[in-house]
Parts: structure tokens; sequence; C-alpha cells
């Protein structure tokens, strides 16, 4: 492929101007409407930019797996703007204002793209950088594309206030029709994929100070590696998560085929399953692109039926909660948030030893223990196991805030995403989203996980320790006698703790507290609690078959 020339930012003409892509999210050159504006002025140099600010991308809270997804997913980039353009991607470090006055102290910067990120927390930082822009008479161009709408017309359409329940967000999302069809990349074999990129030498002095070279390490960073981080299940980058997409493709095509829906939730893959979260995340595969590759291959399966409730529904959850933090910047926090039910949890000494016990899988519950030990070797937990261990800590067992979670979770997750986590753990914790406290689907850690992992073939893996426990004693190892335990080679509360808290006591004892909190609430300020609109929604949500869940009367 011919390649296109990079003009070097040293010897480049002060009166040549430059439009920069600052990638925050967004990572990819697919559906990317932001690269297409950046290069649609033919007479303007290309600069595809990113930032290490400390916080965008998640970086202000970040453990080693996320922030190699994260670089993975850099050299990615910088690998197809060369193979596919003939450029490369710049990475800077230092605050995006400081940075983009020094680069239009020395050259013409004409245009800033950027997809809109459009959490709360992002605001300060855009507003900053639009502000400047406008002092020195530089368009700003922001497009919507890591979401299926954009949250401020979804508010809008609902008079102003965010949807407070997922059907009324819906219903809401369908008034403005479908979502937008996904664009493609520029072709680099025709004119408008001929691109002229302004390249940084590296030798311009204090902006060369701040500029970072491939290969990185989270290292680099001050990210080093927990002792318990293993080999590298899931690959960041545009490529890898093309390449998942088409794997996931053909799971829910054999699925439809059969007239199944939901394949990852009827059996779930703990380890191995092709889940894109992560690279939705980050923007490596876009929401659009995701969204209409199923639902044109459901269109094509199943004739006559062109809509179809399947991960697409999925989706709109991840945007429901996008929608939902966009007026709330305390959507992360029990204080000074209005839709979090204040609900007193535990702080005493003894909940402080179990959050640690929690943390480091050693709550004596094998499935609660392989989850949590997972997400610090691979970053990553199937929906059914954050399920099980959010529960778990919160309104289940141990009775510790959701905050205390979510912070673990922002922490290590791949996909960690600021208010889908949210979301999620305030649901899960029946803070909001839940039918005011009133959840009476219980998750019991034991019979849950024998339906889900019937060989124990994930305990296993992650506790080593329970090896030799067959079933059914590996999921409930201190039932087992001593003796055998002797011959297993672990004894329960030596070589693997006994269980921290007995379920069947506390669930009952939570239960009927979350009863009594609901009878002191009533009336009291709930009127902005959001909660599901009928059982089966809290079901789904929940990923709640019939016999994993039991009710937990007082
Ligand atoms: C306590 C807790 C914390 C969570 N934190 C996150 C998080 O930080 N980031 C994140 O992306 N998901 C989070 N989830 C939601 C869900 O577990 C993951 O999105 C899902 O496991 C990803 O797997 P998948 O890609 O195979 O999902 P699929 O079932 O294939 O769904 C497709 C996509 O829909 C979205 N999605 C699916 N379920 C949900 C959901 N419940 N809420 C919002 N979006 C959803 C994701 O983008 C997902 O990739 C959390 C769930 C819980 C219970």
């Amino acid at each position: 492929m011919e390649s296109t020339e990079s003009s070097s930012s040293k010897g480049v003409d002060k009166t040549v101007s430059v439009s920069i892509l600052w990638f925050r999210h967004g990572l990819r050159l697919h559906d990317s409407p932001a690269f297409i504006a950046a290069t649609s002025n033919r007479d303007h140099l290309f600069l595809p930019l990113f930032i290490f600010d400390g916080e965008s991308a998640g970086t202000k809270i970040v453990g080693f797996n996320r922030m190699r997804f994260l670089i993975e997913s850099l050299e990615d980039l910088n690998n197809s703007f060369s193979t596919k353009y003939g450029g490369s991607l710049t990475v800077l470090r230092g605050q995006p204002v400081d940075l983009f006055r020094k680069l239009s102290q020395k050259w013409k910067i004409a245009k800033i793209c950027f997809e809109q990120d459009c959490e709360p927390i992002w605001k300060e930082r855009d507003d900053g950088v639009k502000e400047f822009c406008k002092e020195n008479g530089i368009e700003v161009v922001e497009c919507i594309s890591h979401t299926l709408y954009d949250p401020a017309e979804i508010l809008s359409a609902n008079g102003g206030n965010p949807p407070y329940t997922y059907s009324s967000f819906m219903f809401v999302a369908s008034t403005l029709g479908k979502p937008e069809r996904p664009l493609s990349a520029p072709n680099p074999e025709t004119e408008a994929g001929k691109i002229n990129f302004f390249g940084m030498t590296g030798d311009d002095d204090d902006l060369a100070l701040c500029q970072l070279h491939f290969p990185m390490t989270p290292e680099v960073f001050g990210v080093s590696k927990e002792k318990a981080v293993g080999e590298n299940m899931r690959k960041g980058g545009e490529t890898e998560g093309i390449i998942l997409l088409e794997k996931r493709l053909a799971i829910e095509k054999q699925a439809f085929e059969q007239g199944l829906m939901l394949p990852n939730h009827t059996n779930p893959d703990f380890i191995n399953g092709a889940s894109l979260s992560p690279h939705l995340r980050f923007g490596c595969v876009s929401v659009r692109t995701f969204y209409w590759a199923v639902q044109d291959l459901f269109s094509a399966i199943v004739s006559g039926n062109t809509t179809c409730e399947t991960i697409t529904g999925q989706l709109f959850w991840r945007e429901y909660f996008y929608v939902m933090s966009v007026p709330n910047p305390n959507f992360d926090k029990m204080k000074s948030n209005p839709i979090c039910l204040n609900i007193p949890w535990a702080k005493d000494v003894i909940a402080k030893e179990n959050l640690k016990k929690w943390k480091a899988g050693k709550t004596g519950y094998p499935f609660i223990d392989a989850s949590m030990r997972q997400l610090i070797e691979q970053g990553w937990l199937h929906h059914v196991a954050r399920n099980a261990t959010a529960c778990f800590l919160t309104r289940n067992d141990l009775w510790i805030s959701w905050e205390k979670g979510l912070k673990h979770f922002l922490k290590y997750l791949l996909d960690a995403d600021w208010s889908v986590c949210a979301g999620n753990w305030l649901w899960v914790s029946s803070s909001a989203f839940e039918n005011v406290l009133d959840c009476t689907l219980c998750i019991c850690p034991t019979r849950y996980a024998q339906r889900l992992d019937p060989e124990a073939k994930f305990i296993k893996r992650f506790i080593p320790e329970l090896q030799n426990y067959p079933i059914p004693y590996v999921f409930e190892p201190w039932t087992a006698p001593l003796e055998l335990q002797n011959q297993w080679g672990c004894m329960i509360g030596k070589d693997y703790p006994a269980p921290i808290v007995n379920h069947e006591i506390v669930s009952k004892r939570n239960k009927a507290e979350m009863v009594s909190l609901q009878k002191m609430l009533a009336g009291g300020g709930l009127n902005e609690h959001p909660c599901p609109s009928n059982t089966n929604e809290a079901r789904n949500f929940m990923w709640f078959p019939e016999i994993c869940s039991h009710e937990s009367s007082p």
C-alpha cells in the first residue's frame, strides 16, 4: 500500500493548520465520527493524540490488568495508523489544557475533535478544553459515538428528568428512533483516506519532555503488577476487539438458529467467554457496530421479525446507567446522591476484617472466593459472579456498603466503567433501581455455585486448595468430615478458611433489616427512588432462575 507522507513538526510551516483527534475512550478507527471530522479538511495536517492525565480512560484508580489493556489498545491504534495510513499515534503526559496551549504556541491548531464522554466526572476536563479553544479560536468538534443515543436527548425527551425505570428509559429511547448506523473509517485506497500526518519528532523541547514512546508498560505510570496477576487472557485493542466480535456473533448466530436467546446467560463461560465489555468500555469496539451486527444477524435468521431484545437489551442497560449518571455527579456515592437510599451499612471492626477477606477471596465460600481471586488475577468476572459477590458483600451476607465494593471493582475490572459499575452496585445492594428494599431474591452462594459451576471447574481453577475435594463437598467444604478433609489435603479453618458468616442465618437477619428499613423510609423522600418496572425485569437483571434464589423471609 502506498504510504502517505508524514510532516515532521520540526520542519512544519506555522501557517499550516493542524486538526487534532483527541482520544480518551473510542480507541478505534472504525465508526469514529471524530476521526472523520479530524481528517475532513484536506489542507490540514492530522495529529491523533492520547493524553495520560492521570484520570482519562479510568486511570485514576487502576490495577495492572486494566492499565495493560489500555496500553495494548493504544499500541494497536498506533500500529493501525502506521500500517493503514502511514502515520502514528502521539502520546503525551500532562494536563490537556497545558498541552494544547503548548501545542498551539508552536503550531496553528485549527480544530480539536473528540468523542463525547458523557459521564459528569469528565465535565471539568472537557469544559476546560472547550473554554481554552474558545479563547484561542480553535474549533471544537464533539461527537456522540460512545453511546447509542445522545444522553442529553434522552433526558430532554423525558422532560428534563432521568427515566426512573428501565422500561420508561426504553420507551423514551424508542421515541428517538433506532440508534444511528456505524460509520466506516476513511478508506486509505481513496482520496479521503490519504492522510497527511503531523508527526512529533521527539525533539520539540518542552513538549518532547511530555512525549511517551512505544513500547510502554504499566510500570511507567507507577502501576506495578499485583502478585496474583496471571496470564493475559483478554488483550486490548481494536484488532482483538473485532476478532472477539466475530467470535461472539458466531455464538449468537448458532443460538438464533436454534431458536435460543442469550447463550452467554444460559451457559456462562466464566473464563474464556467472548465478552465484549472491556472493548466497549475503552471504545475499541463501537457500541453501534455491536448493536447493528446483532440486529442484522437476527433479522437475517428470524425472518419477518426485525427487532430483537437479545444482547442488545443488555446494551441498553449500559446506556441506561450512563443516562442516569449524567445529571448526578454523586452517582458513585451514598452522600448527596438523590437516588441512593441511606442504608446503615456496618462499619465496625468485624466489617473491616470481613471486607479484607472478601477482597482477598478468603470468605470460606468457594464460589465467592474463586470470583474474587479471578478479579485480581484476570481483571475479569462473569456477570453472575459479579452479582453473587456484590450481593454477598452487601445486602445478603456481610452488610457492608456497596461503595467499598465499587471502589474495589473500579480498580480491578478491565471493563470498569464509572457509571455502569456504580449503577450495578446501586442495584444489587438494593440502594437504587431496586424495588425499595423489597428484594426477596437472595443469592445462596452454595446453591448458586452448584447450578452455575456444576463440575466445580471454576472453583478448582482459582482455589487450588480444594483441588481434591469431590462434588458436592467442594461447594460446602466445611461440611466434609475431618478425616476426609485430612485425606484430601485441605483442613478447613487451616488450609482454607471456614465460612466467615453463616449464610442461612445472616441472610434472614439482613432481609428482616431491609423490611424494617422499608417501613421506616416509607413515605420519607423515596419519590426519586428508581425501581424495576416489574418482577420480571428485576429477575432478568439479576439473571435469577427460580432454583438458585430463595425467598428469604423475615
Ligand atoms: C456489581 C456489578 C458491577 C458491574 N460493573 C460493570 C462495569 O464496570 N462495566 C461494565 O461494562 N459492566 C459492568 N457490569 C455489568 C455486566 O456484568 C457486564 O457488562 C457483563 O458481565 C459483561 O459481559 P458480556 O460482555 O458478556 O455481557 P453481555 O451479556 O454480552 O452484554 C453485552 C453488553 O451489554 C452491556 N451490559 C451487559 N449487562 C449489563 C449490565 N447489567 N449493566 C450495564 N451494561 C450491561 C455490556 O456493555 C456488555 O458487554 C457489572 C455488573 C455487576 C453486577
